[in-house]
């Protein structure tokens, strides 16, 4: 049986508190397709809010980042603990603006994901090569490699992390991976869990596609085999992030 389809939304650093109140609206108030499971990012200030907001509903929150110490000296992070404490069930780790913008690298990613994990958190893990590695044909060994980085942390239990594969060329340019770009990479992710994971734990594994996805796109992109869902940034702060939650219906 395919792994059940899973959307989130990216909001990254965008938006006030009334407009991230209007959007959980917008998303409370829609129809969503209860087959896929929904997971949106606020900023961690809105967090708690929307958290309130979303009271009774089924989407589910993470943060976009956290840091693996559970407390101390580390002015301006949230840890995975903290996260954890404030019963936000998922964070979002090595999006490529935190290894590029903020120079984590893939070690650091693999510590974070260790952490949250223990802090028993569920983990969106971000992985994908800049236009200068796809142009090298390097884009799967840089995939593997940054997976492997969290392989030598996390040896055993998969089951709480969701890979996003995010092209770095791909995201909020507009440019999408094509269907055939993306599955390639993600059935190079499936060989590579399938070799890798502990035995069974490929087949559960959900392998999620983000970069410039919007409604327009979504489905053919959702057709894939190997596609078992979306990260998506830009489109997530627009209704018509329903309609790509709903893009297998
Ligand atoms: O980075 C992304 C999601 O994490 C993708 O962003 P865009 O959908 O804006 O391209």
């Amino acid at each position: 049986m395919a792994p059940r389809f899973f959307v989130g939304g990216n909001w990254k650093m965008n938006g006030t508190l009334s407009s991230g109140k209007e959007l959980i609206s917008t998303l409370t108030g829609a129809k969503l397709d209860p087959n896929t499971e929904v997971v949106i990012a606020p900023p961690a200030l809105h967090l708690l809010g929307a958290q309130q907001a979303l009271q009774g509903s089924k989407i589910a929150l993470a943060g976009q980042n956290a840091y693996h110490k559970a407390s101390g000296a580390f002015t301006g992070e949230i840890s995975v603990s903290q996260l954890q404490d404030a019963s936000i069930p998922w964070v979002i780790l090595g999006h490529s603006e935190r290894r590029t913008l903020f120079h984590e690298s893939d070690a650091d990613v693999a510590e974070k994901t260790a952490a949250a994990l223990s802090s028993n958190l569920s983990v969106i893990l971000c992985v994908g090569e800049t236009l200068e590695q796809r142009e090298a044909n390097e884009s799967i060994n840089v995939v593997v490699r940054q997976l492997d980085a969290v392989l030598s942390k996390v040896p055993q239990d998969w089951s709480k992390i969701v890979v996003a594969y995010e092209p770095v060329w791909a995201i909020g340019t507009g440019k999408v991976a094509t269907p055939e770009q993306a599955e390639e990479v993600h059935a190079a992710i499936y060989k590579w869990a399938g070799e890798k994971l502990p035995k069974g734990q490929a087949e559960d594994l959900r392998v999620i596609y983000g970069g410039s996805v919007a409604a327009k796109n979504c489905k053919e992109l959702a057709n894939k085999p190997s596609i078992h869902g979306f990260l998506v940034g830009g489109a997530s702060l627009k209704p018509e992030f329903v309609d790509i939650v709903n893009a297998k219906l």
